[in-house]
């Protein structure tokens, strides 16, 4: 299952993307590429430092606070966010991220969106699926979720500079099938719970939520 989410206010966007302008220090991405995406991977990334580490803590800090999210990738642990940056020429060749990413299991990617569509030319996020391609070009504050079991790339970029979040997210759920289940049961309680408060059933419905946690959920 793919998903689209607002997770900031472009305004937001903005303030980041001026921060990481002014004041962070890039660094060649292929330092923290694994052996085979190593060779497809042209770009720049964030260096650990008081700005990006600021910016990747407030990113977080929505994730965590955004229910859709929440209730489509189960989060068990946000193994690790980067800040990413192409400029004219670079890329990201196809490739498939790590399985495993300091000593966890990677379920989920994630990009988020940074800079405006119309500042640059090129660099769409594409997922190769089995059933075709996909391709994802969206407004500041966009984030797509997507399972780490997909081939993707970046198309390079030919004109102006592409700055976005990327992430890895251990779900804890691993099942893709089990977790998109419990996506569709969140998704119709919090909408009876709106439409229809006092409806028989609702507390019929959450109990087979709680128990197909209790099931499903590596703790
Ligand atoms: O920037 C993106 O949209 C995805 C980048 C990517 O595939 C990666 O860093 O592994
Ligand atoms: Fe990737």
């Amino acid at each position: 299952m793919y998903l689209v989410l607002e997770l900031l206010p472009p305004a937001d966007c903005k303030i980041l993307v001026e921060a990481l302008g002014e004041s962070a220090r890039f660094e060649d991405g292929r330092r923290t590429a694994g052996w085979r995406a190593r060779a497809a991977k042209r770009n720049e990334q964030a260096a650990d430092d008081v700005t990006s580490r600021g910016i990747v803590r407030k990113i977080e800090q929505a994730l965590a606070g955004n229910a859709v999210f929440r209730a489509a990738a189960q989060p068990k642990a946000v193994i690790r966010l980067l800040l990413s940056r192409y400029r004219e020429g670079m890329a990201y060749g196809t490739h498939l991220d790590d399985a495993v990413i300091d000593g966890q299991r990677v379920d989920l990617s994630v990009t988020l969106f940074l800079s405006e569509p119309e500042s640059y030319d090129g660099g769409e996020l594409v997922i190769e699926g089995n059933d075709g391609e996909r391709a994802f070009k969206l407004e500041p504050g966009r984030l797509v979720l997507y399972p780490t079991t997909e081939l993707h790339r970046v198309e390079p970029v030919t004109r102006g500079e592409r700055l976005a979040a990327v992430g890895w997210i251990r779900s804890r759920i691993r099942d893709p099938l089990r977790r998109e289940l419990l996506f569709d049961l969140e998704t119709a309680l919090a909408e009876l719970r709106r439409e229809r408060p006092e409806g028989a059933g609702l507390d019929r419905l959450a109990k087979v939520q709680g128990n197909l946690l209790r099931l499903w959920v590596e703790d």
